[in-house]
């Protein structure tokens, strides 16, 4: 993957690594918090910036997918950021339309309907024209983001993409492109082999423009029971960190991947042999029994109720108390357990990231 050179080259030195150092399972002066959507609707500066863009055009700026990245960075002292982007580019690169429909959410306006469609995507991707933007967008990031924390980059899990591609946008039940895997499994196969091929340059992109970290987000996961998780997304989620991987090896890059299965608890095993250092976790989860479950082998990273922050500030912080208790301070990553909603208070976000500097501080100090 080539990108801009003279851009590329020169990044600002890393000044807050707390976040990559907790990924890797080393000690840290605090535990790390990032929001998963800390770019979103619940910032005015995030709604001003978007009103009255077409959303995907917006993805397609870099300047702007720049700023909006920024945003949250400017109010919290996250201690990581993450590109603005989303995870449909990557069925719009292989040639399906997706819209952005206020009130309604992302939308297909021509969803796969059955395995004779597959011959509508197409076959081979040229990731870089494709998906370029992404690319420019994180390298300009990179640079104005000075060096404060790491940046990350991310990608839909296939099973997730496959399910919008089918379904052609969010749903309930998820019960068309269930159908697929119990009617059609080895269309699904195929199609979950293309869109893996397609994230592994698309996330070795983000690396060479500059990510310094990778999330896969497998948010429909859960609709999967451990059965057809095994078999139709597990396969794929470790394909994909394993060619990473080792691409990134020969050129001795060493890029933490985390991987975020939304609801998949009866998988948590599995997901923490599955070559991602980090794995994330929704709220579904007991911090105590996922430490005992991924028996040290992963850090962990997640996972209070979005829901939690309309709590008053001095309640977030017993939460926030119990919740890094739970995870211990060693190889943990604060986050929520889904994205914030746009009706959140940006200052109990605040609190919530306080809350995690301040008590992990004192723990940290304790041992
Ligand atoms: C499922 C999914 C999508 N997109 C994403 C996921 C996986 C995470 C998850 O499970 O929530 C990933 C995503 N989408 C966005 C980010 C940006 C980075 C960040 O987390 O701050 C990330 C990481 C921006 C966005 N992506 C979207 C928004 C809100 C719409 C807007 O800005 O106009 C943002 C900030 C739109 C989007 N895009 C998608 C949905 C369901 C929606 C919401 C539609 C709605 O609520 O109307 C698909």
């Amino acid at each position: 993957v080539h990108i801009n050179e003279h851009l590329f080259k020169y990044f600002p030195t890393l000044q807050n690594d707390t976040f990559l150092r907790a990924a890797r399972g080393e000690e840290t002066e605090h535990v790390p918090v990032w929001c998963m959507r800390q770019a979103g609707r619940y910032l005015p500066e995030f709604r001003e910036s978007r009103a009255g863009k077409d959303f995907f055009d917006t993805c397609r700026s870099p300047e702007s997918c720049c700023e909006l990245t920024l945003q949250p960075l400017r109010r919290f002292p996250f201690d990581a950021a993450i590109i603005f982007s989303d995870i449909l580019v990557v069925p719009q690169a292989m040639g399906m339309d997706v819209l952005m429909v206020a009130g309604k959410g992302p939308t297909f306006p021509d969803p796969l309907k059955e395995p004779e469609d597959l011959q509508r995507l197409r076959t081979a991707v040229d990731v870089e024209k494709e998906l370029g933007y992404v690319f420019k967008a994180i390298t300009l990031t990179r640079h104005k983001i000075e060096g404060k924390v790491p940046l990350i980059g991310f990608t839909g899990a296939p099973w997730t993409l496959m399910a919008y591609m089918i379904e052609g946008g969010g749903s309930n039940t998820y019960s068309k492109a269930k159908r697929w895997l119990y009617r059609h499994p080895e269309a699904s196969h195929m199609l979950l082999r293309m869109l893996t091929d397609v994230i592994v340059e698309y996330l070795l992109g983000q690396v060479a423009a500059g990510a310094q970290a990778l999330q896969v987000f497998d948010s429909h996961a859960g609709i999967l029971g451990p059965v057809q998780f095994k078999d139709f997304s597990l396969p794929y989620l470790r394909d994909i960190a394993r060619r990473v991987k080792d691409k990134l090896k020969e050129t001795g890059q060493d890029v933490p991947m985390i991987v975020f299965a939304k609801d998949a608890h009866y998988a948590l095993e599995d997901l923490s042999q599955s070559h991602y250092e980090v794995v994330g976790l929704d709220w579904t989860i007991d911090p105590r029994s996922a430490r005992e479950r991924t028996g040290g082998k992963v850090s962990l990273q997640g996972n209070m109720d979005p829901c939690a922050l309309y709590s008053p500030k001095d309640r977030i912080s017993e939460i926030v108390q119990k919740m890094v208790e739970g995870f211990g301070t060693r190889g943990y990553i604060a986050n929520l357990g889904h994205g914030l909603y746009p009706d959140m208070d940006p200052e109990n976000v605040g609190a919530f990231v306080e809350a995690v500097h301040q008590h992990s501080k004192l723990m940290i100090k304790q041992i």
